[in-house]
């Protein structure tokens, strides 16, 4: 079973160590925080919070992080759990797993940001396996439509409430323009200068891929309730931004959040919480990696 301790006699220094490797690489690299956090929720959606997605391909395997919707995961995350699995080996070698770094590293960088802290956790074991073609459509995608990105939730256990929270997380980070470029010319739902803007900063997107804009044009590096104010104006940059306003199932929630930032921090803590533990493997479900970007 999971426990808050559950390095606290096999790992005395986990917690030492993780805060330093990823203050470390959060100082160096600011972008770290929204990349950690998009992979955790993309390993838990994937097939549960196991480690599944830091495993690279081979010849005989194209990996998760391979699938099309991961490749514009950035590198900065899969670098900072190298790092913290490097280090934390050479204190308590084949003792910590993957799946637990990456949900501690989440969480702190979360926080770090600005963001809520809450209880991780610990004692996930990593997956044996990852390939690429199980995640077609277990993650969302920014044109599906409310309905599809409601069921896909749903049918994790998550609320429409829990899924317009952990949509919050859009407050910080980028999304590549070609995510939303085809949207912003013929969708009402955008401030008119906004998609101005939008459509300048990508204008050159079809030679130049690595265009992107920030999800929260207002603070794009602080975790905090902005992004929520941003969607009633029309600021939201994905189409899937805009839908959490403009469907009735959702609005109510978006507005909730837009005025409380306290009620938005409990609620996403609270759902991230319920995310971290979506799907884990205990006991001989899963084996402690030596790498994580190789099964043993
Ligand atoms: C509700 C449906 C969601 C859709 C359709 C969606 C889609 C996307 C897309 C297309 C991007 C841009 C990626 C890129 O171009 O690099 C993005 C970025 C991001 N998403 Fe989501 N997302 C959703 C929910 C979530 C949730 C629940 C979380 C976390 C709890 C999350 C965390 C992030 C973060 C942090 C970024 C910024 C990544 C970075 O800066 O590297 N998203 N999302
Ligand atoms: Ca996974
Ligand atoms: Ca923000």
């Amino acid at each position: 079973r999971l426990s808050l301790d559950y390095y606290s006699k096999t790992c005395p220094s986990f917690n030492k160590i993780m805060q330093e490797t990823i203050t470390n690489k959060q100082i160096t690299s600011p972008t770290t925080a929204a990349g950690t956090l998009r992979l955790f929720f993309h390993d838990c959606l994937s097939n549960g919070c196991d480690g599944s997605i830091l495993i690279t391909s081979t010849a005989f395997n194209k990996a998760e992080r391979d699938a099309d919707i991961n490749l514009s995961l950035p590198g900065d995350p899969f670098d900072l759990i190298v790092r913290a699995k490097t280090a934390l080996e050479l204190s308590c070698p084949n003792t910590v797993s993957c799946a637990d770094i990456i949900a501690v590293a989440a969480r702190d960088l979360v926080t770090m940001v600005g963001g809520p802290y809450y209880n991780v956790y610990l004692g996930r074991k990593d997956s044996r396996f990852s390939q690429a073609s199980t995640i077609e459509g277990q993650l969302p995608k920014p044109n599906m439509d409310m309905s599809q990105i409601i069921d896909l939730f749903a049918a994790r256990g998550f609320s429409i409430q829990e899924m317009v929270a952990l949509s919050g997380a859009h407050t910080i980070g980028f999304s590549h323009c070609k995510e939303f470029s085809s949207n912003v010319g013929n969708d009402t739902q955008y401030n008119p200068r906004f998609a101005q803007a939008l459509k300048q900063a990508c204008s050159d997107y079809p030679n130049n891929p690595t265009l992107s804009v920030f999800n929260d044009i207002m603070t794009p590096n602080k975790f905090d309730n902005l992004y929520f104010q941003n969607l009633p104006k029309g600021l939201g940059v994905l189409k899937s931004d805009h839908g959490l306003y403009n469907d009735p199932r959702t609005k109510p929630f978006v507005e909730l959040y837009a005025k409380d930032q306290n009620k938005f921090f409990q609620d996403f803590a609270r759902a991230l919480q319920k995310l971290s533990v979506y799907g884990i493997k205990i006991g001989r479900k899963g084996e402690i990696r030596r790498r994580c970007d190789a099964v043993n």
